[in-house]
C-alpha cells in the first residue's frame, strides 16, 4: 500500500456532496468507491491485499443493498476480521439494514493508527464499541415529515383519488365529498415524537390541526399545544389521522397490528413514512376491506419495491414509492452528514451522529 492515509469506502450512492466529499477528505484520507457487482466480490475485496484493503470507515447507502445485500451478520463479521474497519457512516435516518447489534457485539478496541506511526490528522479512537454507526438524523426531518403532510392532506381531502379520475377522464366522477374532511380541526396522531414527528406537529398545527402524540419518554422539545398520551392504545383511541414516526427495530415489528387499527375511530385513517414492517398490513388491509380505516397514506412497505397489489384496490388509498427524502436539497444534506460523521471520526475519534443504541454503550 503506497498511501500513509487511511482509507474510505464510498459504498452506495454519492450524488450530489462531491465537492464536500473532496474537501472533508483532502489531506485526511483516500476515497475508494465500492465497485463490487455483488456479496462475493465484495468480500474477497475486504481480505489482506484486496482491493477494499485497510479501510478504515465506510460511507453506507440503502442503494449498496442492489449489489451487496444489507450489512448483515455475515458483512459485519467481515468488516470486523479486517481489524481496520471502525466507522460506518450510514446515509439515512433508518440504520435498519445495519446489524447494530452486530456491531456492538465485536468487541474492545483502542486504535492509534491502523495504517502506522500515528499521524496528526488521525489521532485514535478510544471505545468499548467494536464497529461504530451513525446516521443522518435532522437531515431527513423536514423532507420526511412533509411527505407525512402530504399523505395525511391527500387522505383526508382525497385529492390523489380525484387525480386518478381526472386523469382517466371521468372528472370527478364517484368521489364522494361525504368521504372527505377538513384538515383544521381533525386529530393527528403521532407515533414516535423524534426530529421527523416533531416537525410534522409544527407543520399541521398550522391549520391547525390538533396533535397528540405518543413515545417511550415524554418529549422536553414537545410544544405545550401537542399533547402527550401515554399508551398507544390511548394514542390509537384520540386519532383521527395516526402517523408513523419510529424505526424499524424487533420491538416495533407490528407496533401497529390488528388491536391498535380496531382501538381507531371507524373512517380513521393511517399514514406511514417510517417503515413498512411497523404495521400488521394484513390486518391493515383486513380493517381497508371492512371499511374500518377509510383509507391509508403509504410511502413505505414492508418488501420494497414490491407492493401489496391489495393495497392498489382501494382508490382512496395514497400510495408513494419511498418518496420520503427524495429531493436534492435533502439529499445534499444527508450525504453532507454522513461524511462529516466520517471526517470527525478521523480527525477527533468520533463522530456526531452515533446511533442511540451504540451512544448507550459508550
Ligand atoms: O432516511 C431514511 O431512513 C429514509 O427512509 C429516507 O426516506
Amino acid at each position: 500500500m503506497s498511501s500513509r492515509q487511511p482509507r474510505i469506502l464510498i459504498c452506495g450512492n454519492l450524488v450530489w456532496a462531491h465537492e464536500e466529499a473532496r474537501q472533508c477528505f483532502d489531506g485526511l484520507a483516500d476515497l475508494v468507491v465500492m465497485d463490487s457487482p455483488n456479496r462475493a466480490d465484495f468480500l474477497v475485496g475486504l481480505k489482506s491485499g484486496g482491493k477494499y484493503d485497510q479501510i478504515v470507515g465506510i460511507y453506507r447507502h440503502n442503494t449498496s443493498a442492489d449489489r451487496i445485500g444489507v450489512f448483515d451478520e455475515e458483512i459485519i463479521d467481515a468488516l470486523a476480521e479486517t481489524g481496520t474497519v471502525k466507522w460506518i457512516a450510514h446515509n439515512g435516518a433508518g440504520y435498519d439494514q445495519i446489524d447494530v447489534s452486530r456491531c456492538a457485539n465485536k468487541g474492545d478496541f483502542h486504535i492509534l493508527h491502523p495504517l502506522g506511526p500515528p499521524s496528526t490528522t488521525f489521532h485514535g479512537f478510544t471505545s468499548n464499541l467494536g464497529i461504530s454507526v451513525s446516521n443522518t438524523p435532522g437531515a431527513v426531518d423536514d423532507a420526511t415529515a412533509t411527505t407525512a403532510l402530504y399523505l395525511v392532506i391527500s387522505c383526508l381531502r382525497n385529492y390523489a383519488w380525484a387525480e386518478q379520475s381526472l386523469r382517466q377522464g371521468t372528472f370527478k366522477s364517484g368521489l364522494d365529498p361525504g368521504r372527505a374532511h377538513d384538515v383544521t380541526g381533525r386529530t393527528l396522531g403521532i407515533l414516535g415524537l423524534g426530529g421527523i414527528g416533531l416537525r410534522l406537529a409544527h407543520l399541521v398545527h398550522a391549520f391547525p390541526m390538533r396533535v397528540v402524540y405518543y413515545s417511550r419518554n415524554k418529549s422536553a422539545s414537545a410544544p405545550e399545544w401537542c399533547e402527550y398520551i401515554d399508551s398507544l392504545e390511548g394514542l390509537c383511541r384520540e386519532s383521527d389521522v395516526l402517523s408513523l414516526h419510529v424505526p424499524l427495530r424487533n420491538e416495533t415489528v407490528h407496533l401497529v397490528g390488528e388491536k391498535e387499527i380496531r382501538t381507531m375511530k371507524k373512517g380513521s385513517i393511517i399514514v406511514n413514512t417510517a417503515r413498512g414492517k411497523v404495521i400488521d398490513e394484513e390486518a391493515m388491509i383486513r380493517a381497508l376491506e371492512d371499511g374500518h380505516l377509510s383509507s391509508v397514506g403509504l410511502d413505505v412497505y414492508p418488501n420494497e419495491p414490491l407492493v401489496n397489489p391489495r393495497l392498489l384496490e382501494f382508490p382512496q388509498n395514497v400510495l408513494l414509492p419511498h418518496m420520503g427524502t427524495e429531493n436534492q436539497d435533502s439529499q445534499r444534506h444527508m450525504e453532507v452528514r454522513a461524511l462529516t460523521n466520517l471526517r470527525d471520526f478521523l480527525r477527533d475519534g468520533q463522530g456526531n451522529d452515533l446511533i442511540p443504541e451504540l451512544r448507550s454503550k459508550l
